[in-house]
């Protein structure tokens, strides 16, 4: 034999031992006859797959060994065929089969198999997967979802009304909105209204308080980080809140107490529509409405230069201002009675005439929620059902006594008045007898007949 001719027969069979333990490492079954239907090659996954050992199967017809085989139809009409099931003791498989040609003519006949086990494995695991996720989805979806809506906000006064007309309309305008109100006006309550009526109820809405997280943490909560930005940083990273809030709403309250430096970087923010996580090179977009409140006069604070213009500009798409509690005098009673409603007791409680002008007089430094803190109190105060002055705070009540229950008299009246309560006061203490009324008479200081004298007045 020629030098050259050996040579290509030796790398023949070794091109012919690679092609095999090639198609020996593949994953999926191999089964290979040849035109005569005579069994050439089977790799270990068939074996694995169905069970059948090549010594079995080898160099013997298809048809004998594995009765019911589909592969020789492919030798017979040149069909391929896919997805063909098959079940073996308690391995499930699927087969496809497709005739092998050269130059034209069918020379054999492939099959390939696919255990069916690892498939329903993965989709059980998939299953199990989408559970998990539906489950996340319900808490968080819970976590972030509002309590409120404009059917909550109660007030018949005309300003009030406007406001809640404009954020009505604000809700669905896609603009930045700014509350601006004194502490406990309601600017939460609006803000969840706001979010409840319009497009992006069914998605998040993100509450932030700007002032209760340390400056070092409040970017990185904003905007998220990567893993490994710094020292203390979570495996994974972490999401940023207005990456959480994607086409729902960021609340950021007492937005006036936002560190300058972050300032720049939420005006980049709203600007762009984009968030770059702390330590990250990659952008997201983002489609979030932002809605900022504060007690202060954000205005003055872009005078004494401690808030930037352009971010003060940028939030203040639609500028919202509830009015205090004491500019809508008319409303604490219907406060006071909603409350009552919600408090569910079977007892028709009164507020006393006294009571209610005491509590319409004050000036509720607090607003609502201050209103409601002294309605709480009250009711668990008084042990009938009536509300009287003194089963209010003890501020309240003070204030009440001196500015407004005596607003409407005279100094003589207020002084006549005021002798007769402590005169009655004293004789309930020491008894309503002529002893005790002698009692009363010497603790306070005067005769008898000036007693008798001044409660007769
Ligand atoms: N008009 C209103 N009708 C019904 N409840 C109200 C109204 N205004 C305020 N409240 C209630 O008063 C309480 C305080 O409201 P909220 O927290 O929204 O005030 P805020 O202005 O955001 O306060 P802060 O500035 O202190 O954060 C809440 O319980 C809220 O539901």
């Amino acid at each position: 034999m020629a030098e050259g001719s050996r040579k290509n027969d030796f790398y023949k069979k070794n091109y012919t031992d690679w092609l095999e333990e090639t198609i020996d490492s593949i994953n999926d079954g191999i089964l290979v006859i040849d035109s005569q239907g005579i069994v050439q090659f089977v790799n270990t996954e068939y074996t694995n797959i169905t069970g059948v050992q090549p010594e079995a199967i080898v160099g013997k017809p298809l048809r004998d060994v594995r009765k019911g085989a589909i592969l020789p139809k492919a030798l017979r009409d040149g069909k391929r065929r896919a997805g063909i099931y098959r079940r073996e003791g308690q391995i499930e498989y699927v087969i496809d089969t497709a005739p092998v040609y050269k130059h034209g003519e069918i020379v054999g006949a492939v099959s390939v198999c696919k255990s069916l086990n690892e498939v329903h494995f993965l989709t059980k695991e998939l299953k199990r997967s989408k559970e998990r996720l539906a489950r996340l989805e319900n808490t968080v979806g819970h976590m972030y979802q509002t309590k409120y809506t404009f059917s909550d906000i109660i007030g018949k006064d005309s300003g009030l009304k406007d406001t809640v007309e404009l954020a009505k309309k604000a809700a669905y305008a896609n603009l930045n909105i700014l509350i601006q109100g004194e502490s406990g006006t309601g600017k939460e309550l609006f803000a969840q209204a706001i979010h409840s009526e319009g497009p992006r109820s069914k998605f998040p809405f993100i509450p932030v308080n700007c002032a209760a997280i340390p400056a070092e943490l409040l970017e990185s909560e904003l905007f998220g980080y990567e893993e490994g930005s710094f020292t203390s940083s979570k495996k994974g990273g972490k999401v940023g809140l207005f990456e959480l809030s994607n086409y729902g709403t960021l609340f950021l309250d007492e937005i006036g107490d936002l560190p300058f430096e972050l300032q720049a970087k939420l005006l980049r923010v709203l600007q762009e529509g984009r968030v770059r996580k702390v330590g990250g090179l990659n952008e997201q977009e983002i489609d979030v409405q932002v809605i900022t409140a504060t007690n202060k006069d954000l205005g003055k604070l872009v005078e004494k230069k401690r808030f930037r213009e352009d971010l003060y500009y940028r939030l203040n798409g639609v500028p919202i201002k509830i009015s205090p509690l004491r500019e809508r005098k008319k409303d604490i009673l219907l406060l006071i009675n909603d409350l009552i409603d919600q408090a569910g007791t079977t007892q028709a409680i009164r507020f006393t005439e006294e009571t209610r002008q005491i509590l319409s007089q004050y000036d509720w430094p607090g607003n609502t929620r201050e209103l409601f803190n002294t309605v709480h109190y009250a009711l668990s105060m008084t042990e009938t059902n009536d509300i009287e002055p003194q089963h209010l705070p003890e501020v309240i009540c003070k204030h009440g006594s001196i500015t407004n229950i005596y607003s409407h008299q005279s100094l003589k009246e207020i002084i006549k008045n005021t002798e007769q309560e402590v005169i009655r006061q004293t004789i309930k203490s020491c008894g309503d007898t002529l002893d005790g009324k002698k009692m009363a008479a010497q603790q306070l200081g005067i005769s008898l007949a000036t007693l008798y004298n001044k409660m007769g007045k």
